[in-house]
């Protein structure tokens, strides 16, 4: 790419050295507030997602989930409280200077996306943060590097196929790879899982799990209402209900049975198989 937002430049080093006292953070969310008219969107949140951690959101619809990613992606600022990202705080930075150093997939992301436009160029026109090829010229390095992602994510087969030709899981795909190709310090991910068949979604959950043990991944969110979809080594679980925050912290304290239960509002068991859960209505 020439000129425009910096794409494409690979870390030489990990995302986080081995041996450092403490990864930078790059989410920190301090005493937040989001609220519409009367109502509570999210209260009194705090939330410090770190380089090297994996974090999944979880909870029922309305919990909030979507809200807190808009925040983590400055796409919304809080109505009370603090917000910083990558060491910028909202309010006292140019968005438009830090969005393309944040990776995110949404639904509506995904609408915003012509049918007619071909995955190899929504994946390589993501250094422009436009949708689709216009009348950029691409650098080789960019071409390169959207070609190893189609590569990475099992779409670079159908690089010259129309994005509304695609399956559900093909789209999620495409639009992984269109995140990662600004080499982001921060990929948020709005329930990737939702509309994808068995196969599908156990396709996603394993390239899921492979970036998740990438040391020169960025930090991960995963938004997701199932425990079904978490990768096996992601690192860290926030549940959410009605705005507020049930748990917090390491995945293997945070994701129980009764965490699970009072974040959903019934009594659920839940298996561990292979780093993987199950849960079901207890009783
Ligand atoms: N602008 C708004 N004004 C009033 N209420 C809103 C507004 N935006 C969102 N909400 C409400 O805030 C709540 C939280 O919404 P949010 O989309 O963050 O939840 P979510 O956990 O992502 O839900 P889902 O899992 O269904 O996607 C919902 O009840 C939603 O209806």
């Amino acid at each position: 790419m020439d000129g425009g937002v910096s794409s494409a430049q690979s870390s030489a080093q990990p995302r986080v050295v081995a041996g450092a006292l403490s990864p930078e953070a790059v989410v920190e969310v301090e005493g937040v507030d989001v609220v519409r008219g009367e109502k509570f969107l999210l209260r009194a949140v705090d939330w410090t997602v770190r380089a090297d951690e994996r974090w999944v959101l979880l909870g029922p619809n309305g919990a909030g989930k979507t809200t807190l990613l808009q925040l983590a992606s400055a796409s919304m600022h809080p109505t009370r409280g603090r917000v910083t990202l990558l060491g910028e705080t909202l309010g006292a930075v140019d968005v438009f200077e830090l969005r393309p150093r944040i990776g995110l997939t949404s639904a509506v992301l995904g609408q915003r996306i012509a049918p007619a436009e071909r995955v190899g160029d929504v994946v390589v026109s993501a250094g422009y943060s436009v949708v689709g090829r216009w009348r950029e010229r691409y650098q080789v390095s960019d071409l390169t590097r959207a070609a190893m992602l189609m590569d990475q994510w099992g779409v670079a087969a159908i690089a010259h196929r129309p994005f509304g030709t695609l399956s559900e899981g093909e789209r999620k795909r495409t639009q992984i790879a269109r995140a990662l190709m600004t080499d982001p310090e921060l990929l948020l991910l709005d329930e990737p899982g939702a509309g994808l068949d068995l196969g599908g979604r156990e396709d996603l959950v394993s390239r899921l799990t492979d970036l998740a043990r990438d040391p020169y991944a960025p930090a991960q969110v995963l938004v997701t209402h199932h425990v079904e979809e978490i990768p096996a080594d992601y690192t860290h679980a926030l549940l959410l209900r009605e705005g507020r925050v049930v748990a917090a912290g390491p995945a293997e304290q945070v994701l129980t049975a009764g965490a699970l239960s009072e974040t959903f509002g019934l009594r659920l068991t839940l298996h561990r198989a292979g780093g993987r859960l199950t849960a079901r209505r207890a009783g």
